[in-house]
């Protein structure tokens, strides 16, 4: 048990009011998980206010209570902390809590809109090889070296994080890679976090719903930057125009890399094929099992990384070299003759990237079939544009579902269908449920042929309407492709 007043170091305080010798439970932001002696963090959320939560919380045990607002009445026996942001202090003090793991360890945080997950395997994957014990944080999972603990969120919150971060030094780890996502930014969930780095991947269009202007959704990813330590690098694409933008404020030592521009670390694509990249780095040639020129830039960000944190860079591209990725990020399945892409791409950039690969390599006598859909209660404004990209990039398009969540799916796909022009509709097919369109697919394809199935990757699951329904694209691609083939 902790005491409390050792968990308010470096919190920014406006009032204090209670006991601060009080010995405290845990740390908790959600009043249904209160016990006794918990500090309760009321947060102001997107769908409800943690302040009207702190009778509740008190009435189950709760002893502190952080708020950025006093209640009217304050309760006998109960330590009353304000603060500027009950967000921010709850990431300082969970922190303090389990002893500041990540001022032992060297923690990279990666953020940009599309590359987080696949720079963050590949490092986790890459330090691993070279016999470091390593934490990874990303959207498909967590892990401590080869122990997975599944992931909830892309960034989990503050109190995860720094949980996580202890269970990750007391295994041995030195390092931990994480995807920092602009709303783990906003909310907060990385403060308290002693980063040796951050990375840059990208910024496109995503995340509108929630941060409301393209400019807010540059900020969020600018604020990790402008919270980066002196010692710490920041490594930002320079090909990207908001790459100079993120080093704007930053205090860390500024490094870049690219394919076009001048940069520290810089490659030239020499190939690209289906069965990876080859690369000029440095005046070699390097063979890399990752497809598509979107993952020169991501072996870069991985490479400057490495070499940032002191290791030797003829060892980490010789390691790199072997290493295959995250999954469901461009994952082929090849049955009957019939190539199958199962990939994450769920923004139009990334569709459109993966849609310019697979068009940069095919010989063009067959035909190339995308199944995409749309996530629902997420970005709408992406959605017309993601349909266009699919329909003018392939011969036929089959739109479907994503994860509906709380919408309805045929709302979706008529946003949708706002971005296919009336003489595209011809090769647009819009089916619902999404594995027969997948189905349609398959019995669409001949020999030769390329389905690309996006949006969901590896996620082995369809959420409607709260409920997450077992779905994995690649094990239902497999199954019909097997059954149309062999029949
Ligand atoms: C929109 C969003 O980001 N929401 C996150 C946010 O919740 P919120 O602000 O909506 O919370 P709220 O429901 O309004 O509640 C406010 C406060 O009252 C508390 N409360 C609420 C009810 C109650 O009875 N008692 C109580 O104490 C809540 O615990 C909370 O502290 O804070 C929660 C705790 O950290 C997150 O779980 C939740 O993620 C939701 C589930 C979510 O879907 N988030 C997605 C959009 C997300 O974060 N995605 C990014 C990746 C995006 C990308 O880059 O692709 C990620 O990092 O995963
Ligand atoms: N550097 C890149 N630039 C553009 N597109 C990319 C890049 N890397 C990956 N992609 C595409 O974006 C998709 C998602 O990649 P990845 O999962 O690595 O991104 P992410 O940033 O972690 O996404 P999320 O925000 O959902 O966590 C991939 O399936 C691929 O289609
Ligand atoms: N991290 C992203 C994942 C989107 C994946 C896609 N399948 C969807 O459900 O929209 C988000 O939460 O917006
Ligand atoms: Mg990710």
């Amino acid at each position: 048990m902790k005491v409390l007043k050792d968990i308010l170091y470096k919190v920014s305080l406006i009032s204090t009011t209670g006991d601060m010798e009080m010995r405290i439970q845990n740390i908790v932001f959600d009043s249904r998980k209160v016990v006794e002696r918990s500090v309760f963090v009321a947060i102001p959320g997107t769908q409800v206010d943690g302040h009207d939560f702190i009778e509740v919380a008190i009435e189950k045990g709760a002893t502190v209570i952080i708020c950025e607002k006093l209640p009217e009445q304050l309760k006998d026996g109960i330590a009353y902390i304000q603060v500027v942001s009950s967000a921010k202090a709850m990431g300082i003090m969970a922190a303090n809590y389990f002893d500041n793991p990540s001022e032992r360890m060297k923690v990279v945080a990666v953020t940009g809109t599309n590359g987080k997950t696949t720079t963050v395997t590949l490092l986790h994957q890459l330090f691993m090889e070279m016999g470091y014990s390593v934490g990874l944080l990303s959207t498909v999972e967590n892990k401590i070296n080869s122990e997975v603990i599944p992931a909830t969120h892309t960034t989990p919150d503050s109190v995860s994080v720094q949980a996580l971060l202890r269970q990750m030094l007391d295994a041995g780890c030195t390092h931990c890679f994480m995807e920092a996502s602009s709303h783990a930014i906003v909310q907060e969930r990385i403060a308290g976090l002693k980063m040796a780095g951050a990375v840059f991947t990208n910024i496109s269009h995503d995340h509108l719903d929630y941060h409301k202007t393209f400019d807010e959704y540059i900020k969020a990813k600018k604020k990790l930057f402008d919270e980066l330590p002196k010692d710490a690098f920041a490594l930002v694409n320079a090909d990207d125009k908001r790459g100079m933008v993120m080093l704007q404020n930053c205090k860390g030592t500024h490094q870049t890399f690219g394919l076009k521009t001048p940069a520290d670390f810089k490659a030239k694509i020499i190939s690209n094929t289906l069965e990876g990249l080859e690369l000029e780095i440095n005046n070699k040639l390097i063979w890399f099992r990752m497809i598509g020129a979107f993952n020169a830039y991501n072996l870069l960000g991985v490479m400057g990384t490495a070499v940032l944190l002191g290791e030797d860079e003829e060892e980490v591209l010789r390691e790199l070299s072997g290493i295959k990725g995250a999954k469901g990020r461009f994952d082929r399945i090849s049955i009957g003759g019939i190539t199958a892409i199962v990939d994450y791409a769920h923004t139009p950039d990334a569709l459109d990237n993966v849609l310019k690969t697979i068009n940069g390599v095919r010989t063009g006598n067959e035909q190339l079939i995308t199944v995409v859909g749309c996530g629902g209660n997420r970005d709408k404004t992406k959605r017309p544009i993601m349909a266009k990209i699919a329909v003018q990039e392939s011969d036929k398009a089959i739109l479907t579902s994503d994860n509906p969540r709380f919408e309805k799916p045929m709302d979706i796909l008529k946003d949708m269908l706002e971005g296919v022009s009336p003489t595209e509709l011809r090769k647009t097919l819009t089916i619902e449920d999404r594995k027969e369109a997948i189905k349609t697919a398959c019995m669409l394809s001949n020999k030769g042929d390329i389905i690309l199935v996006a949006g969901k990757g590896h996620e082995d699951y369809q959420e409607i309407e709260g409920v997450k329904h077992h779905f994995d694209d690649a094990e239902v691609v497999k199954e019909l492709l097997t059954q149309f083939t062999q029949s």
